[in-house]
């Protein structure tokens, strides 16, 4: 086979608004696979929609002026088409996959489009606002026989399959529990009540926003440990909601996750207080804990402390291993899963399985409809 043959071929993306993650999004798109040693990827970005033709051309714009992109990138993108409307992404036959990057609320509408349309779709966490709206989009992917993902990009980060990998090895002992936490204070009485993250029209709340982090690592980490031998969903505990009261969303949400054989874990978000960034997650096990550093939604430093016979003690030795994403956020693990599912033909993700992202809805919708919430005065 010779060298041009041997290349993949690209992936033609159709990107789904011109907000925040999609800038993000298709950024990563146009880093070369080669940085992170993904030979049988390419990413394209074929079209972008916008509610607005002038918001399609600006978000190319952007792209194209940004000082990381390079000169190959600005030609591809030169040639990628703009459209005003969602619906003509969808119906562009030079389109291979769907990016959704529209607030929570649209999500839904905006997948059961695309995926009618017989397009595959990648949407942006959480999948959708409720567990009946999932399932429709997962009844008309099967019936139209077209890949559905919820895109949770943490699940594909280098560090997640690092970490995941000596939480099951045992190397700890067995787990007692796991901490995670995503908590940035957004101050927002500082911003517009039209603001997505304040607005319940726009999916407002910490809860659905931040709530998809704490809730990978605890799936990833206790789900999918060897000891759940059943792979039995968790108990839900408990779980409290802080009401914002201007707008009646969550301000904060905590909630506990209980696998019978494996431990528990305690979730929480806060969209009012910031977290440490020292120990977004920890995994207490029997041995010693294991302690993430950074963003929860993309942490790239881990630390392994190892108990003394005696409990732990400022003796105990620290170990520190850094997992650095090489080039761009991150994103493009996740939009790599993508590319191979589709060329394998496959309609759903076994790292991303239509399950896992009902399980994590079903929690959503549970704490939504029964958490006993207390107002912030
Ligand atoms: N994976 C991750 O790390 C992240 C994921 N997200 C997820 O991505 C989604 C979008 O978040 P983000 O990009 O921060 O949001 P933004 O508000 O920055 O962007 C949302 C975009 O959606 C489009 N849109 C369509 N309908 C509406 C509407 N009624 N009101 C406002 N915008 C609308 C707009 O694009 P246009 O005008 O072009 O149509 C807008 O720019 C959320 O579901 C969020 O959970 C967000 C941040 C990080
Ligand atoms: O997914 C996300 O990660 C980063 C946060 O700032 C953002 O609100 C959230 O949507």
């Amino acid at each position: 086979m010779s060298e041009i043959e041997a290349k993949p071929k690209p992936l033609r993306w159709g990107i789904i608004a011109t907000g925040n993650i999609s800038i993000k999004f298709a950024k990563d798109l146009l880093v070369d696979p080669a940085t992170r040693d993904a030979t049988d990827v390419a990413h394209r970005i074929g079209a972008v929609g916008s509610r607005s033709i002038e918001g399609a051309k600006a978000f190319i714009h952007k792209l194209e002026t940004d000082p990381g992109t390079s000169t190959e990138c600005q030609s591809q993108l030169e040639a990628c088409k703009t459209y005003g409307s969602y619906d003509e992404v969808y119906n562009d036959p030079d389109v291979d996959v769907i990016y959704i990057g529209t607030p929570h609320p649209m999500h839904y509408a905006n997948a059961k489009r695309a995926l009618e349309a017989g397009k595959p779709v990648l949407c942006e966490k959480p999948f959708t606002m409720s567990l009946s709206e999932l399932d429709g989009l997962i009844k008309i992917a099967k019936d139209k026989n077209v890949f559905l993902m919820e895109g949770v990009w943490t699940r594909f980060l280098p560090i997640m399959y690092r970490v995941q990998e000596i939480i099951h090895s045992g190397k700890l002992g067995k787990v007692r529990r796991l901490f995670a936490d995503f908590s940035i204070d957004f101050r927002p009485d500082e911003h517009p009540y039209s603001w997505r993250m304040i607005d319940p029209a726009l999916g407002g709340g910490s809860l659905l926003d931040m709530g998809p982090y704490p809730a990978v690592w605890a799936t990833m980490l206790l789900h999918h440990h060897p000891d759940n031998t059943s792979k039995k969903p968790p108990t839900l505990v408990f779980s409290h909601q802080t009401i914002y009261a201007r707008s009646g969303v969550d301000a904060n949400t905590r909630w506990l996750l209980e696998w019978e054989d494996v431990g528990q874990a305690l979730c929480v978000t806060d969209m009012t207080a910031h977290g440490t960034h020292h120990g977004c997650v920890i995994v207490t096990c029997e041995k010693g804990d294991l302690i993430l550093d950074g963003s929860i939604a993309r942490p790239s430093t881990y630390h392994i402390i190892m108990r003394g016979e005696d409990g732990p003690s400022a003796d105990d030795v620290k170990e520190t291993f850094e997992v650095p994403v090489p080039a761009g956020v991150g994103m493009c693990y996740e939009a790599d899963e993508v590319y191979r599912c589709i060329k394998r033909g496959e309609i759903q993700s076994d790292r991303m399985p239509w399950e896992e992202s009902r399980m994590v809805q079903g929690w959503f919708d549970h704490i939504r409809a029964t958490s006993g919430a207390s107002g912030t005065g």
